[in-house]
C-alpha cells in the first residue's frame, strides 16, 4: 500500500522527530537525496548546469544544500533568489561549494532546474515573482526536478490554481503527500521519488492510500476446490434499455471477465438480443414488465448502465434497491437516485460510480468545482449519501467515511471513451458479488480496469470491449498467473 499525508500531517511528524535531532539533520537528509536524484538525471553531473529556484521557506534551503552537492561534485550551479529572504546558512554553504547567485536568464541555458520556490508551507495561489518564473522555467529546455511538491501545486489536495511546475521528477522528503497522487497535481509531478528522512515511525494515520499490485493480489477472491459457480457469486446486471443495447453488452461483460460465477441479466427485449448474442454465458430474463420476481438469486446487484431514466427505470431501480444484498449504482441510476434520494434508505451497501458530471447532480455542486478537487468532494458524497463513492476521471478515488481515500494509480487517458465506465461497473459489481466489500471491490475494480486499459490501448485507442478483454490479463498480471486456490 503506498500512503500519502497532508501537510499539516507531515508537520506534525517532522516536528516530533526533529526534536531527537540536531538541528538541520532532517533537511541535510533531504538534500542528500535530492542531490543524489539530480545526480542520476543530469548523468555525468561535472560541467553541468543546473539552476535552483530558491523561495524564501526551508524548501528553498533543500534545494541550495542540494546545489552545494552538486557544486562540488564539478556542477555550475546558479541560485535565482525569489523570496522576501533566503535560507541564509544553505546559501552560504552553496557560496562555499563555489555557486553563484543569477538571474533568472540563466533559466534558459540550464541542463537541470531545481524549483524549490514553495513545499508544504505554501498558501493559495503563487505569488509574483513566483508566477512569472514558474512559467519561464515550464518553457525553458531543461527539466525540473521539483523539491517536495511541484510549486504551485497543493500538496494536500492536488489542486493548482494558476501557474504550476510541471516537473520530470518531484524528490518528495518523508512520505507520499495527497496532492502528488491526485490529479490536476499528480500531472505535474512527473516520477515521484520518495526520500526517507526518517519519518516513519511518526506518521499518523493515512489522509489516502493507493492500492499496489501486490494488495490487490491479496484481496481477490480466488475459487478453491470446494466452489461451484453459485459459491464463487452470482451477479445480477439491470442495465440497457431499447434505445440503449450497449451499456448492458459491456457491463455483462465487464462482469464475466471479472470472475463472477455466473451472471444473471434483466432487461427489455432489445438489449436481451444483444446480451444473448455476445454473451452465451449470461441467464438472461427478458422483462415483460418492470420486475425482477423472476430473475433468481443473486448476490450483488448492477443497476443503472444504459438503464434510462423513464418510469419502467425508476420501477426497476425500485425493486433493485429493495433487494437485500449489495447494490453498484451506475450512469441512468445515478440520474434516478439524484431525482428520488429515498431510493438510497436501505439496509445494504451501497456502492455508486459517478463521473463528475453524475456526482455534480447527486450532491448539488458545480462539475468544474469537483474535477478541481476531486477528494474532497468524493469524501463529501460519501459522508452526505452514507455510501461507498467511487468518482471516475483522470484519477479515480474510493471514499468511504471512516475509511482513508484509496487513489487509483493505474489507467491510461485512452480510457476516455464511450462504454469504458460500463465495463467498470461490471468489474466492480463482479468483485461485490465475489464478496469484496464495496471500499474493497470499488479500489480494486478501478485498479484492474485501469491496468487492463493501458494493456488495450499500449499508446494508440481502445474501445471498451478491448478493456473487458483485456481484465483477465490484468488479474493475471497481478495474481501472477495460474495460481490454483
Ligand atoms: N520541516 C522539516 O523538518 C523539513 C522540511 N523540509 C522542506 O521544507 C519545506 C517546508 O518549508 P517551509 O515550512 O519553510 O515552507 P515552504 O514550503 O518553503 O514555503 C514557505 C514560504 O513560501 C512563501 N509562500 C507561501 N505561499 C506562497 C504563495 N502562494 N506564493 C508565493 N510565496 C508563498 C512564504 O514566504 P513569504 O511570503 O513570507 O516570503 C512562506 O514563508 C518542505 O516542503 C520541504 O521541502 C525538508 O527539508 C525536510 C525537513
Ligand atoms: N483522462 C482520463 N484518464 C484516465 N482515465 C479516464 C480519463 N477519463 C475517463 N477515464 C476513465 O474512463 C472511464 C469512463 O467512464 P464513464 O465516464 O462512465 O464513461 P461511459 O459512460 O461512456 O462508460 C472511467 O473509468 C474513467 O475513470
Ligand atoms: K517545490
Amino acid at each position: 500500500m503506498r500512503t500519502a499525508y497532508t501537510a499539516d500531517q507531515i508537520r506534525g511528524a517532522e516536528h516530533e522527530l526533529m526534536a531527537r535531532l540536531p538541528e538541520g539533520t532532517l533537511m541535510q537528509r533531504a538534500a542528500t537525496g535530492l542531490a543524489a536524484v539530480c545526480a542520476d538525471l543530469l548523468g555525468r553531473v561535472y560541467g553541468k548546469r543546473v539552476v535552483l529556484l530558491v523561495g524564501s521557506g526551508d524548501n528553498g534551503g533543500d534545494a541550495l544544500y542540494a546545489g552545494e552537492r552538486l557544486a562540488r561534485r564539478g556542477a555550475w550551479v546558479g541560485a535565482v533568489l525569489a523570496g522576501s529572504k533566503t535560507h541564509e546558512a544553505g546559501l552560504a554553504a552553496l557560496m562555499r561549494a563555489g555557486g553563484r547567485v543569477v538571474e533568472r536568464d540563466a533559466l534558459e541555458r540550464a541542463d537541470l532546474i531545481v524549483d524549490g520556490l514553495v513545499g508544504i508551507g505554501a498558501s493559495g495561489a503563487l505569488r509574483e515573482p513566483y508566477r512569472a518564473l514558474v512559467e519561464e522555467a515550464n518553457a525553458a529546455r531543461g527539466p525540473i526536478v521539483a523539491v517536495d511538491v511541484p510549486s504551485g501545486v497543493d500538496a494536500g489536495s492536488g489542486r493548482v490554481e494558476g501557474p504550476a511546475v510541471r516537473a520530470r521528477v518531484t524528490v518528495t522528503m518523508g512520505a507520499y503527500k495527497t496532492g502528488l497522487l491526485v490529479d490536476p497535481g499528480a500531472e505535474h509531478a512527473g516520477t515521484v521519488e520518495l526520500v526517507d528522512i526518517g519519518l516513519g515511525a511518526h506518521l499518523p494515520d493515512p489522509d489516502v492510500a493507493a492500492l499496489t499490485g501486490a494488495d490487490v493480489d491479496v484481496l481477490l477472491p480466488r475459487p478453491g476446490n470446494e466452489s461451484d459457480k453459485y459459491r464463487r457469486g452470482v451477479l445480477g446486471v439491470a442495465a440497457g434499455s431499447d434505445t440503449f443495447t450497449g451499456a448492458a453488452v459491456l457491463a455483462v461483460g465487464g462482469a464475466l471477465r471479472a470472475g463472477a460465477g455466473m451472471v444473471r441479466y434483466a432487461g427489455p427485449g432489445a438489449p436481451v438480443a444483444q446480451v444473448r448474442a455476445h454473451w452465451p454465458e449470461a441467464v438472461v430474463t427478458e422483462l415483460e414488465r418492470p420486475s425482477i420476481d423472476d430473475v433468481g438469486r443473486v448476490q450483488a446487484w448492477v443497476l443503472g448502465p444504459g438503464l434510462g431514466t423513464g418510469d419502467w427505470a425508476h420501477e426497476v431501480a425500485a425493486q433493485v434497491l429493495a433487494s437485500s444484498v449489495p447494490v453498484l449504482i451506475d450512469a441512468d441510476a445515478l440520474t434516478l437516485v439524484a431525482r428520488d434520494r429515498g431510493l438510497l434508505r436501505r439496509p445494504a451497501p451501497v456502492l455508486i460510480t459517478p463521473h463528475a458530471g453524475e456526482l455534480a447532480r447527486l450532491i448539488r455542486a458545480d462539475r468544474d468545482d469537483i474535477e478541481a478537487a476531486r477528494l474532497e468532494h468524493a469524501r463529501r458524497a460519501a459522508a452526505e449519501l452514507g455510501v461507498t463513492v467511487l468518482l471516475k476521471g483522470s484519477t479515480t478515488v474510493v471514499a468511504e467515511e471512516s475509511r482513508p481515500v484509496r487513489v487509483n494509480v493505474t489507467g491510461t487517458s485512452w480510457l476516455a471513451t464511450g462504454g469504458t465506465g460500463d465495463v467498470l461497473a461490471g468489474v466492480a459489481g463482479a468483485l461485490l458479488a465475489q464478496g469484496l466489500s464495496c471500499y474493497d471491490a470499488a479500489s480494486c475494480g478501478a485498479f484492474l480496469h485501469g491496468l487492463a486499459g493501458r494493456r488495450a490501448a499500449e499508446g494508440a485507442p481502445l474501445t471498451a470491449a478491448d478493456v473487458a478483454t483485456a481484465v483477465p490479463a490484468a488479474i493475471r498480471a497481478v495474481t501472477g498467473g495460474g495460481r490454483l486456490s
